[in-house]
């Protein structure tokens, strides 16, 4: 899966996605993160990106010409366009539901914006989805297009160790994640629950599913509102 990230703080995404299991799978040739920076599509004496905005208030917006050339020399010579996904906080809000959706794109671009956003007509003209971390403002769209860009490349094939570990974990099958408990069995005398030390696999999954259902009720009611309604029978 290939990432093309229009930003203009490139050297952000070489250091962040060169880490971690993102640069082991990178390594592997099972992602590609490239980041192009807009401002060398800058047609501006002095490189501008930005400019006041129409109308008057405080910040300015990113220009049109900068962002678009970009987008249109990454994809010139591509046959069927990619989809192109804006960093804003007006997005649908980024779940494990549409980061798994998204996990099956060949491709995409993720557009991150600067200072108080960018012209709407950049957004008429190539952006396809606008998609949010969460409902507050940063001062760029870069971190954001890393959180999509981390929760999105654990789901691809060959990505983690193995198919299973986020399977289960939260948010996946609509449950929070059970406590999760390594060695030693006994840490300055709080003990592991009996149950995980049993061998005992049927037990232990049942132990599981019922501290994660009892968790998401307590934490999450909003998510469990939901678990019950689709499980109801089970319950
Ligand atoms: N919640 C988010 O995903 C998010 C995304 C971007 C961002 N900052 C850049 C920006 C972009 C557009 C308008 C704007 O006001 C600020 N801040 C938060």
């Amino acid at each position: 899966m290939k990432f093309d990230v229009l930003t203009l703080f490139p050297e952000l995404f070489n250091i962040v996605m060169r880490e971690s299991i993102i640069g082991r799978a990178q390594e592997n040739g099972i992602i590609k993160v490239n980041a192009i920076n807009i401002r060398d599509y800058s047609k501006d004496k002095h490189k501008k990106v930005d400019d006041y905005p129409f109308g008057g208030g405080t910040g300015m917006v990113m220009t049109c010409q900068p962002v678009i050339d970009a987008y249109n020399d990454i994809t010139k010579d591509m046959t069927v366009k990619p989809k192109v996904i804006y960093m804003s906080p007006q997005g649908r809000v980024l779940n494990q539901k549409i980061a798994k959706e998204l996990s099956t794109e060949e491709h995409l671009i993720l557009l991150c914006g600067h200072y108080e956003g960018i012209d709407e007509r950049i957004i008429e003209e190539i952006v396809d989805e606008e998609i949010s971390i969460g409902d507050y403002v940063l001062t760029g769209g870069e971190l954001p297009a890393m959180v999509l860009i981390d929760c999105v490349s654990r789901l691809v094939q060959g990505v983690l160790a193995s198919e299973n570990s986020y399977s289960e974990e939260s948010h996946f099958n609509g449950l929070l994640e059970y406590p999760q408990y390594t060695r030693p069995a006994d840490y300055n005398g709080k003990k592991v629950p009996d149950i995980l030390l049993s061998g005992h696999h049927a037990n232990i999954e049942k132990w599981r599913t019922q501290q994660s259902i009892e968790r998401t009720k307590q934490k999450r009611p909003d998510m469990y509102e939901v678990y019950e309604r689709t499980h109801k029978k089970n319950l």
